[in-house]
């Protein structure tokens, strides 16, 4: 790709345009923050690694969205993290206002870029971002699902010993409290992890991810997770930028698959050139289907608020 603006230089921003530089997935990153110097000094710092890392990615930073001008992609980390006791949904009214501008500015000088949406609540956001822009869903998607499930697959291998490499974990659903870790799709090399571990043994590991976020919030206290997330988002931009027709967990906008219409959440995705390419729904025993249910009528639940 040759350009990428990431609006929002805070702790996931930062983190992100480090991976993105690093990994070189593009040629040109624009930082924008709605703090003076910060996107600027933000860029500057990343820049003077390149030499020691050895990408040739050229960074700037910006306190206007207009500098987003040309860009294939768009992401947005703009907006405010949760303090602890909170929930995702408690931050929706104060990022809606701020992503709503985004994606004004976006219309005017960046109409056929890419948004990948990471400020929470990503599912809601997401959706709003959909609605307000008009843009197919293959360019419009969020990031949770390959944060939650990394955090699932870390989780297996402190219990189990095995290496991470050999895990493969996925958590579909909205990103909150009712998100579905799917156990039955979970394997280590292809084992599913029931033949490793007892049923409260996944029942540990399960409640552990669903509460992820919230762990890593408790023992911070000033800020929510960023290296993982930002990790999760650059796994995405990879796939996208090299093409890769990957599947990943991610939140997108649902055209009838798993019996919804008119709602993001998290589901397995293909992700290549041209972005979320398609939906692949699998198929469910009844309690997956229950789970998934229950979650998505707490994105409903959320998604009522947009609308009034
Ligand atoms: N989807 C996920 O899995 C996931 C993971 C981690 C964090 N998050 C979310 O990402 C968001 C950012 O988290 P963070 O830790 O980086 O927070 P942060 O406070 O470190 O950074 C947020 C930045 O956004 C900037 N900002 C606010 N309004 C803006 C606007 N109108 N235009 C441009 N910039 C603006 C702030 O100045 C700040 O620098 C939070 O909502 C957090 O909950 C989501
Ligand atoms: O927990 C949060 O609020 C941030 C993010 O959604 C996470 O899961 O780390």
């Amino acid at each position: 790709m040759k350009k990428i603006t990431i609006v929002g230089s805070g702790r996931v921003g930062e983190s992100t345009a480090h991976n993105l530089a690093k990994a070189e997935l593009c040629r040109e990153i624009m930082l924008i923050d709605i703090k003076e110097g910060m996107p600027q000094g933000t860029a500057l710092d990343i820049q003077e690694s390149a030499p020691i890392f050895e990408f040739d990615t050229k960074l700037s930073g910006s306190n206007d969205l207009a500098a987003m001008a040309d860009s294939q992609m768009v992401i947005v980390t703009a907006g405010v993290p949760r303090k602890p006791g909170m929930s995702r949904s408690d931050v929706l009214d104060t990022n809606l206002a701020v992503i709503d501008g985004i994606v004004d500015a976006m219309l005017k000088v960046a109409p056929q870029a890419m948004l990948l949406m990471v400020t929470n609540p990503v599912d809601v956001l997401t959706y709003a971002v959909a609605k307000r822009s008009r843009w197919p869903r293959n360019r419009v998607f969020g990031m949770a699902g390959v944060l939650d499930s990394a955090r699932m697959a870390s989780f297996i291998a402190m219990e189990t010993g095995f290496s991470v490499k050999d895990i493969s974990a996925m958590v579909l659903g909205g990103h909150g409290d009712t998100m579905v870790p799917m156990t039955r799709y979970t394997t280590i090399n292809g084992i599913p992890i029931a033949h490793f571990m007892s049923d409260d043994r996944i029942e540990r590991i399960v409640k552990r991810t669903r509460e992820g976020g919230a762990e890593i919030l408790s023992l911070r206290k000033t800020g929510s997770a960023y290296d993982a997330p930002a990790a999760a988002v650059a796994s995405m931009v990879d796939a996208i930028s090299r093409n890769r027709r990957q599947i990943l967990p991610a939140v997108a906008m649902l055209e009838g698959e798993y019996g919804l219409e008119d709602i993001c959440m998290g589901v397995p995705v293909v992700f290549g050139e041209r972005g979320l390419e398609r939906v692949i729904e699998l198929p469910l025993s009844d309690a997956e289907a229950e789970e998934f249910r229950r979650s998505a009528e707490h994105v409903r639940a959320d998604l009522a608020r947009l609308r009034g």
